[in-house]
Formats: C-alpha cells, structure tokens, sequence
C-alpha cells in the first residue's frame, strides 16, 4: 500500500492544528514535519516545541525530516516531543552510522535522506541500519518547487537495492509530488509520498489526498500483477 504523508510545510501556520487534524480525517498515513534551521537549508521553520504541542492532538504517524546541521544535537529532543520516525540528511552526518543508531536507541524509527545530487550508494554501508529512505526529489527548502526528473533513476536503483538485500525499508520521496509524478515516483519503487502544496493549497485537502492516492495505487496494482 501507498503512504501519503502530508508535509506541514505548505499547511496554514496560524491555523496549523486546524490543518492537521483535516488531513488525518482525510485518511493521511504519515505527518510530515520538516525541521528546517536556515543553515543546513536557507530556510528556517519549526522545532521540537511545535512537534510536543501537536502530538497529543492527533494520532498520525510523526514523520520528522531534519533538515539541520549537527543532527544529533536534537534527536533525544524531538524523540522526547513526540517523533515517530526521524529522517536525517547523509550530507549533515559525519558519522551517519552513529547518528541513526542513536535514533534506534532512543526508540523512534530511523531514515536517510539523500539531496538530489547525492548518490546512493552510501546506503549499501549502512545495512540493516534504517527503515526508510527519503529521496529528494526537489533541493531541500521550500515548498511548491518542481520535480526533478533526474531523481527517478536514483528511486529506481534504491528499490533494486533494497529488493537485492530483501531489506523491510519504505522509500519514500519529497518535492513536487502531485497526480502527476505521483505514478512516476511509484513506478520507479517509492511506497510513501510527502506532498505539501498539492495538498494544502488544494481547495479540498481530502480529495487532493484521494486523488494522489488513486494515481498511485492504479499503478501499484499493475506492478503487483
Ligand atoms: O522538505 C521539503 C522541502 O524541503 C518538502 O517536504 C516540501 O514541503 C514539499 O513541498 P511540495 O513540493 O510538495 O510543495
């Protein structure tokens, strides 16, 4: 099955609950909150904090994407506020290994995330070692930007990858994810799709949300048979 994962990115701020509490009506699988620290990215936006104050108020999956420097600095705090899964940037961490042992530790499930034009071979050294893979299919930073089409190649090799080493792991992508690369992403091997302006700059977030997921399931299916 297909995860949608709604990012906060592109919901209302002043009105954020409001906005996450629609998209869990609307049948979303993963909260997609993305952690931005104006150095990694140049944009700045939420931090533990917002994760502790929305977590007693809905019961999705907290899907926590860093994209900061230092990492490790933060992952007891946003575990201790609330996160589910946290997908750390192979370009923020010397010592990748370490940090997504430290996230296992703390008792959330752990990701990678690789930028658009960083290879993925460093995942065949981290076996066993993550849950999930987060392909970037847009340069981190900002919602509303295109799809890079170049990264389905990438998604393609990853899921090869993973299907080689029988491995449990969800690929998952981020950026310009929309009815339309939603089949392309899938086709090429990813299982969760974060979507922040299709979503909720769509006049109704639910039916948006229907309809990325009926792109993706169509093609789904076909795969399976
Ligand atoms: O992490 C990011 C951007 O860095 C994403 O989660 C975006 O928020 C996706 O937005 P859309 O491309 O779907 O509008």
């Amino acid at each position: 099955m297909i995860k949608i994962a709604p990012s906060i990115l592109s919901a209302n701020f002043a009105r954020l609950l409001d906005d996450v509490q629609r998209v869990e009506k609307a049948g979303a699988d993963y909260l997609h909150l993305d952690v931005m620290d104006g150095h990694f990215v140049p944009n700045i936006t939420i931090g533990p904090l917002v994760v502790a104050a929305l977590r007693p108020h809905t019961h999705l999956t907290f899907d926590v994407h860093l994209m900061i420097e230092d990492p490790d600095r933060y992952i007891d705090a946003f575990v201790e506020a609330g996160a589910d899964l946290i997908t750390v940037h192979a370009e923020a961490c010397p010592h990748l290994h370490r940090t997504l042992t430290h996230i296992r530790d703390k008792g959330a499930r752990c990701g990678v995330a690789l930028n658009p034009a960083t290879p993925p071979e460093v995942l065949e050294y981290l076996p066993g070692l993550f849950d999930l893979v987060l392909v970037m299919t847009v340069n981190p930073g900002f919602g509303g930007q295109a799809f890079i089409p170049q990264t389905l190649v990438k998604i393609e090799k990853i899921r090869k990858m993973i299907d080689d080493a029988g491995l449990d792991v969800e690929i998952q992508v981020d950026g310009g994810i929309n009815t339309s690369t939603a089949p392309l992403v899938v086709r090429a091997g990813a299982t969760v799709l974060v979507a922040g302006s299709a979503i909720f700059s769509a006049p109704d977030p639910a039916v948006a949300i229907r309809d990325i997921r009926q792109a993706s399931e169509n093609i789904s299916e076909n795969i399976r048979r």
